[in-house]
């Protein structure tokens, strides 16, 4: 049958295989490279065919818009199943009624007020954060290992209303580490196109190990479960807006699902899924964006200068916390974050899978194709963001319009990130903190790290700062 989609640019194809040749055991540093190279070569809209698949690879803002914004194609592609023996069918990979009925009860966890009882936590643990920098001043710090304890710290504290304290804190090291294997392993499966298959994956040595993590990351998660459960009382999670004021009662995401559960609305194999997919996707990406924003203050002393001086207008005294309104009008840092997320989004590519033929404009994209969307490309356009490879937190002040779908870190439409607003608020909480203490200084002067393709983005080698006490 005849297929549009046959007739645009891309990699070789063989009968049956396809293009998978191309990605034969290849390295997730290498294949970062290639994909960015594909879009230099076929330009807007290229296919790769992986055994009777069609993936349709986009990084035009007209055609992100289009794919984006559809409400009926909100389904998630076939790599996204790797990820279900992990996240179940949780919020980011259910579909259909499912996912309604889910986003729908998980939605208030995001509520302004409930929020603001979030940021209270997010400020201690950046106090936090920031005492501990203070025992490792003047040394090259490894950023990411001491900053992913402190958003784990958070989101547990917060979604799942559990402080991780020092007594766990092997099992929070090994939750991470089994984390990041998972990533590892299931990059190896995506580019070994004859594990894609269940059953060999299983028998397969990668699919052991993998399967051993599974069991590390899902007991730690069923611990945070059980410590909320105990006790837990139906009615708790009422919450008005007296509630946040002080921070006197804090609502977890987990007592939203709890009281679901006491509803019916949701099973406790419901529950785990869903504080498996938050414990992931809202401490990792956000770990990644700090890290990478610290890397890039530390390379620019004007940027830190500059949010240093903002800070000491909104609260000169350097003791205070600042307050959701202050935090609002960080406007400065608020740039500087989306210039990181910008350079470096979290989640470089997204993808769907059609369920219902559609134009992309003139291009007819039939249901049981794939949607790839490279939200890292999308970023570095220069006809959207010229000298796209610098640094320039202005380019988010100049106060000119920008197209809607040109800058897309959290995706957009109806399957956005619904914890946008808790990462915007957690990644000023700690950069705020950190600036207004200390001076940052890169140790090489203008690296940058190669990046891998993960399921998130991941620099290739650890990057380290110096933290100089102001
Ligand atoms: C810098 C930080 C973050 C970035 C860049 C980011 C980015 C994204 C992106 C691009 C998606 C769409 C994924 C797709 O279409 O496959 C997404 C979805 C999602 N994110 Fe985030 N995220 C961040 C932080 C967070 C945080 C803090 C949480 C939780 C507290 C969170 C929870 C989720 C969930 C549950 C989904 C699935 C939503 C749905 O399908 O309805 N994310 N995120």
């Amino acid at each position: 049958e005849e297929n549009p989609l046959d007739k645009l640019p891309g990699p070789k194809k063989l009968p049956i295989v396809g293009s998978a040749f191309e990605f034969m055991r290849m390295n997730p540093r290498d294949l970062f490279i290639k994909v960015r190279l594909f879009a230099e070569i076929y330009g807007d809209r290229y296919l790769i065919k992986i055994l009777g698949r069609r993936i349709l690879h986009v990084h035009n803002v007209k055609d992100v818009e289009v794919v984006l914004a559809h409400s009926r194609n909100i389904k998630k592609s076939k790599p996204y199943t790797f990820l279900e023996s992990w996240l179940g069918t949780g919020l980011l990979l259910s579909n259909g009624a499912k996912w309604h009925k889910r986003r729908k009860i998980l939605t208030p966890t995001f509520h302004f007020n409930i929020l603001k009882s979030f940021s209270i936590v997010m400020k201690e643990r950046s106090k936090g954060l920031v005492e501990k920098i203070k025992t490792l001043e003047n040394t090259d710090v490894n950023l990411l290992p001491l900053i992913s304890d402190y958003t784990l710290y958070i989101i547990c504290e917060t979604a799942m209303g559990t402080q991780l304290d020092s007594d766990k804190s092997a099992k929070t090291q090994e939750y991470k580490s089994a984390i990041l294997s998972i990533g590892k392993l299931l990059f190896a499966r995506l580019t070994r196109v004859w594990l894609h298959n269940e059953y060999f994956f299983k028998m397969h040595s990668l699919g052991k190990r993998f399967q051993k993590c599974l069991e590390k990351v899902h007991s730690f998660a069923d611990d945070v479960i059980m410590e909320r459960k105990k006790n837990w009382k139906p009615g708790q999670s009422e919450f008005t807006e007296e509630d946040s004021v002080g921070g006197k009662k804090r609502l977890a995401m987990l007592d939203l699902l709890l009281e679901a559960e006491s509803k019916g609305e949701i099973d406790l194999e419901g529950i785990r899924e869903e504080v498996n997919t938050f414990m992931f996707e809202g401490h990792d990406t956000t770990a990644m964006a700090i890290v990478l924003g610290l890397m890039l203050i530390a390379d620019h002393e004007e940027v830190q200068d500059r949010i240093f001086e903002e800070c000491q207008k909104i609260f000169p005294d350097a003791e205070s916390t600042p307050s959701m309104s202050d935090l609002a009008e960080m406007k400065y840092l608020e740039a500087v974050i989306k210039e990181t997320l910008r350079l470096y989004p979290s989640v470089p590519f997204i993808a769907r899978a059609i369920t219902e033929d559609f134009m992309l404009d003139d291009l007819l994209v039939k249901k049981g194709s794939e949607v790839s969307i490279h939200i890292y490309d999308l970023h570095r356009r220069a006809d959207l963001f010229p000298e796209p490879e610098a640094f320039k937190p202005e380019r988010f002040l100049s106060g000119e319009a920008m197209h809607p779908y040109a800058f897309v870190p959290f995706s957009a439409g109806p399957r956005n990130c619904i914890g946008q607003r808790f990462a915007m608020l957690e990644m000023k909480c700690v950069l705020s903190g950190i600036c207004r203490n200390f001076k940052l200084q890169p140790r090489v002067k203008g690296a940058r790290p190669a990046l891998l393709a993960d399921m998130l983005i991941r620099p290739a080698e650890p990057i380290y700062v110096k933290f100089i006490r102001r």
